[in-house]
């Protein structure tokens, strides 16, 4: 079994590695496995965890700790965020140590109660609370929807450590824990990034606020690598990465659009040329053959998403509900829509995108329209009448 790894003055790493695992939470592949890391801060008359493992691992977990101490000697484990594979371990603290107190924002309380069903003792951290284990002092910095609405991270002052759990992280298991000991690894964490932190880019830029104020010489993430050498640099990287859209001298429409027989082509042609009369810019992507990651960053700069769909087996063709299911792995600028669509008979999708764009809480800017096979000539002018009115909704919003 691996032993724990020292980090830095009254603190080791007590994590451990999971380099088989070829899809985190059976949703993102991870190429190069993971890390799931757990820092031990022993200060002269304290000892705290900094968030524990999954449970499978939780035995190489606590004979990590046991290096340096009995775990049922551990005076707090600090949850930065409730998710299994770094709460996974609390149970096995709890049971060792009914004592333990749980450091933690009233969301992760919440969310423990249900997460481990059994008694806990808690205290609920507040903004820039801090807690001194004689001469290593905790500060609690609150960070909701980092990746969700339980989160916080943990700075130790004395260090200059920054502990915030999975933002600045990566599914990344190099056989060193530092990254001044290891190749680049930039591609998985921007990968990390894309899939887990994108979606929350208003919320990171309030976080990477707060901790920008603070000296920093290292940051000690919850996944993957620590950063010795470059923290400093994975904070403004954030920054970048979530910055809110360049701003446009006109609102902006991404219009993505299915069309078998050119029948939902044509009307998006005419709604297009509408909406640029109205002063509106148009951004139209052929939903089959368009790039995910090019559709991707046009929701986070237009001002309205435009869908246009023809009904295929009495439902939107599998694409269009793949363009829909991107929404919520991205910050969308805005949350208004239209649908419009070509029909043969029963003419289902108009209505089915519609009622999925409402669930995803999207406004709709028109009264959506839909149109058996051809459009006609007097089909065109109200696909005119509908630009109309979309410009008009967006040109209201801004
Ligand atoms: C494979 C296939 C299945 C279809 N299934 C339906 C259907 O279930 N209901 C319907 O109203 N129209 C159906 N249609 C007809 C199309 O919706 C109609 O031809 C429409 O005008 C196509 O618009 P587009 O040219 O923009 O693709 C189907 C068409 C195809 C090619």
């Amino acid at each position: 079994m691996e032993r724990s790894v020292a980090v830095c003055n009254g603190v080791d790493w007590v994590g451990v590695r999971h380099p088989d695992l070829k899809v985190f939470d059976d949703l993102f592949p991870t190429h190069n496995g993971t890390t799931y890391n757990a820092y031990l801060v022993r200060g002269s008359e304290k000892t705290a965890l900094i968030d524990t493992v999954k449970a499978p691992f939780r035995d190489e977990f606590l004979s990590k700790v046991g290096e340096h101490l009995p775990p049922e000697k551990v005076d707090i484990v600090v949850v930065n965020h409730t998710e299994p594979d770094h709460s996974g371990a609390v149970a096995a603290l709890i049971e060792r140590n009914p004592d333990i107190v749980v450091y933690c924002t009233k969301a992760a309380e919440n969310f423990l109660r249900q997460l481990l069903n059994r008694p806990f003792n808690s205290h609920v951290v507040s903004e820039g609370e801090e807690v001194d284990l004689g001469g290593k002092t905790l500060r609690f910095i609150l960070a909701p929807y980092l990746h969700w609405p339980d989160t916080m991270f943990t700075y130790l002052v004395e260090e200059k450590v920054l502990f915030p759990c999975d933002a600045f992280g990566a599914h990344y298991c190099p056989n060193r824990l530092f990254d001044d000991e290891i190749a680049d690894f930039s591609y998985d964490f921007y990968f990390y990034f894309d899939c887990i932190m994108r979606p929350f880019k208003d919320k990171i830029r309030d976080a990477v606020a707060k901790v920008e104020k603070l000296e920093i010489d290292m940051v000690c993430p919850s996944h993957g690598p620590i950063r010795r050498r470059g923290g400093r640099d994975v904070i403004a990287t954030y920054r970048r990465w979530a910055a809110p859209p360049p701003q446009a001298d006109r609102p902006k429409a991404l219009m993505a659009v299915l069309s078998s027989h050119g029948n939902t082509r044509e009307m998006s042609e005419v709604i297009a040329e509408e909406l640029e009369r109205q002063g509106v810019d148009v951004q139209t992507f052929a939903i089959s053959g368009m790039r995910d990651d090019d559709y991707r960053n046009a929701l986070e700069e237009a001002d309205v998403l435009i869908i246009g769909t023809p009904t295929i087996q009495r439902d939107a063709p599998p694409h269009v509900w793949h363009a829909l299911a991107l929404i919520s792995s991205v910050t969308p600028k805005a949350k208004l829509a239209a649908v419009f669509g070509s029909y043969g008979w029963s003419g289902e999708a108009v209505k089915m995108v519609e009622d999925r764009l409402r669930g995803l809480k999207y406004k709709l800017a028109a009264e959506s329209i839909s149109f058996r096979f051809a459009p006609t000539e007097e089909n065109l002018q109200t696909c005119r009448r509908f630009a109309e009115q979309v410009a008009s909704t967006v040109l209201c919003e801004e």
